[in-house]
């Protein structure tokens, strides 16, 4: 039924390096111009592992430069995402804080395995950082203004009995059903005429994804002067020491 499965695998922890958000692009572009495929299921090959979202090594010590292009490609992979013509249903099969969170919340879909260790949420406020106003729409057009006002301040991260009664996923299955529920889900989706559907996803999502647009270079102005803060650089040293530490 033209459906691509789309499996993250940058181990150990599946962040989202510049590498790994290019490549998304890349793949998510081909997908889209081959007229083969209507959907698309994106996974994790770590086991345990969505993602860890955004890799904090890229917005820590860095220069102003990589800051700018880290920051671009980020915004690339959520407007792609986000606006994508093809029905995307996210396979969670692992924890998925903050932009782990986010990649799944621009799937059209989500379907989490029912593991008490599988908390999702955006928890930037707990890394001393602030989720930017598009990461804020796209979970208000998920789980409703209130909800996300008290998730976001408090960082939350919701394990799945709780993310699917606040509505941030759509269904909580065994580990072991996500990817035949995904594909299920996904051939319900399929069976709506695509034009009809996509039309009605960019009317649905298209406001939100242009007041990013409209303003792209603002953002990454604002970001660069957020994380070049030495007070924000020094809380993510701190936080990266402590998942280092962890260990130790
Ligand atoms: C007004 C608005 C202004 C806005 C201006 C802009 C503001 C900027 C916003 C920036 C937005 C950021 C969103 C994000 O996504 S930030 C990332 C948040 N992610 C997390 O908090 C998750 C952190 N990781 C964990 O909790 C755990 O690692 C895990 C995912 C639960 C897995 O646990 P596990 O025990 O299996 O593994 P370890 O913790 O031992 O980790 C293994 C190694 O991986 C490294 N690691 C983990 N997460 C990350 C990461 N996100 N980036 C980079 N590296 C990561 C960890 O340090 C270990 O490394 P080591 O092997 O060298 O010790």
């Amino acid at each position: 039924m033209g459906v691509a499965v789309i499996k993250l695998k940058n181990p150990p922890v599946n962040s989202l390096s510049l590498e790994v958000l290019t490549e998304f692009v890349i793949s998510l572009e081909k997908l889209e111009n081959d007229k083969t495929f209507r959907g698309v299921i994106v996974t994790s090959d770590c086991p345990g592992i969505f993602s860890a979202g955004l890799d904090l090594t890229e917005m820590c010590g860095k220069s102003q430069a990589h800051y700018a292009e880290y920051w671009r490609a980020v915004q690339e992979l959520w407007l792609r995402l986000y606006l994508s013509n093809l029905v995307l249903i996210a396979a969670i099969n692992g924890v998925s804080p903050a932009g782990g969170c986010l990649m799944s919340l621009t799937c059209d879909y989500r379907v989490l395995a029912d593991n008490p260790k599988y908390n999702m949420g955006l928890n930037e406020t707990l890394l001393g950082i602030v989720a930017p106003s598009w990461f804020k729409d796209t979970l208000v057009n998920t789980v409703g203004h209130r909800t996300a006002e008290r998730a976001l301040q408090l960082g939350l991260l919701f394990p799945p009995a709780e993310a699917l009664r606040v509505g941030m996923v759509d269904q909580v299955v065994p580990e072991d059903q996500v990817h035949s529920t995904a594909l299920s889900v996904m051939a319900q989706w399929l069976a709506v005429p695509d034009h009809a559907r996509q039309l009605t996803k960019n009317l649905m999502r298209k406001p939100t994804a242009d007041r990013l647009v409209k303003q792209r270079d603002a953002d990454i102005q604002y970001f660069l002067r957020f994380i070049s803060r030495d007070s924000i650089q020094k809380s993510l040293r701190v936080y990266l020491d402590k998942l280092r530490q962890k260990k130790g």
